[in-house]
């Protein structure tokens, strides 16, 4: 089914809700996914974890040049403002999260800095660069990036704490009224490209998918890199 005709379908609906449904398959395989039940039950493996926030170091990167691009691209202040706020939050109080637990799970700068990619963690940076010069595409990548970490967290944040601070902020980071807030704002910039062409639309609803499964294959990967193979990788 093409993306227009869903949308035909299900006219109701806002454009965010229309794409995370036109998605809904992989959307669900990101937000219900193996990796963060086990993170949110206390029992995911240290060096597991460690495996996946050394390539989640690479990803925050991109993801603060996505930003900052983005900032640049921006139509008006209001939205330069919001992602000047995020932007904030990523290279200071996010940033200083990821070197304290690499500090604890004993990881030093030669493990964590320039690491070598495992293919997924490569195609949501590529995916990433290539969204960058277009308003609309980084946003999208934005959404699905922060809406997807928003609603697996979200999902496990009612579970008993546990001791490891690194597993435990993870979870805090992503349900913060103010993190909650910016996804609020970027599905509503999402809703606000209603008006744009089929052939747009359709752009932007083969991009989002696209990030929906590299969400899920990144968490798959980080519990067994070899479970996720490079022809399984989606471009776009
Ligand atoms: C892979 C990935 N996607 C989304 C987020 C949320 O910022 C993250 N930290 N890592």
């Amino acid at each position: 089914m093409t993306f227009a005709d869903y949308r035909q379908q299900h006219p109701q609906q806002l454009l965010s809700e229309q794409l995370r449904n036109y998605a809904e398959a992989d959307w669900n395989r990101a937000v219900n996914h193996a990796f963060t039940e086990a993170l949110g039950d206390d029992c995911l493996a240290d060096a597991v974890y460690a495996r996946y926030l050394v390539q989640d170091y690479a990803f925050i990167d991109t993801l603060v040049n996505l930003v900052a691009r983005t900032i640049a691209n921006a139509p008006a202040m209001p939205p330069k403002t919001v992602l000047a706020g995020f932007l904030a939050a990523l290279t200071s109080d996010e940033n200083t999260y990821f070197l304290r637990s690499f500090e604890a799970l004993g990881l030093s700068e030669t493990d964590y800095l320039n690491p070598e990619l495992h293919p997924v963690s490569r195609a949501i940076i590529d995916t990433m660069k290539t969204s960058e010069v277009c308003y609309e595409d980084a946003i999208i990548c934005l959404c699905v990036a922060e809406w997807s970490y928003l609603s697996w967290s979200q999902l496990q944040a009612g579970k008993p704490r546990g001791c490891r601070f690194y597993l435990q902020e993870w979870i805090d980071i992503h349900v913060l009224p103010e993190f909650e807030q910016f996804v609020t704002w970027l599905r509503a910039q999402v809703d606000s490209f209603a008006d744009r062409d089929d052939a747009t639309l359709e752009r932007l609803a083969k991009l989002f998918r696209c990030m929906c499964v590299l969400e899920h294959q990144f968490f798959s990967a980080s519990l067994d890199p070899a479970s996720v193979t490079e022809q399984e990788v989606p471009r776009v």
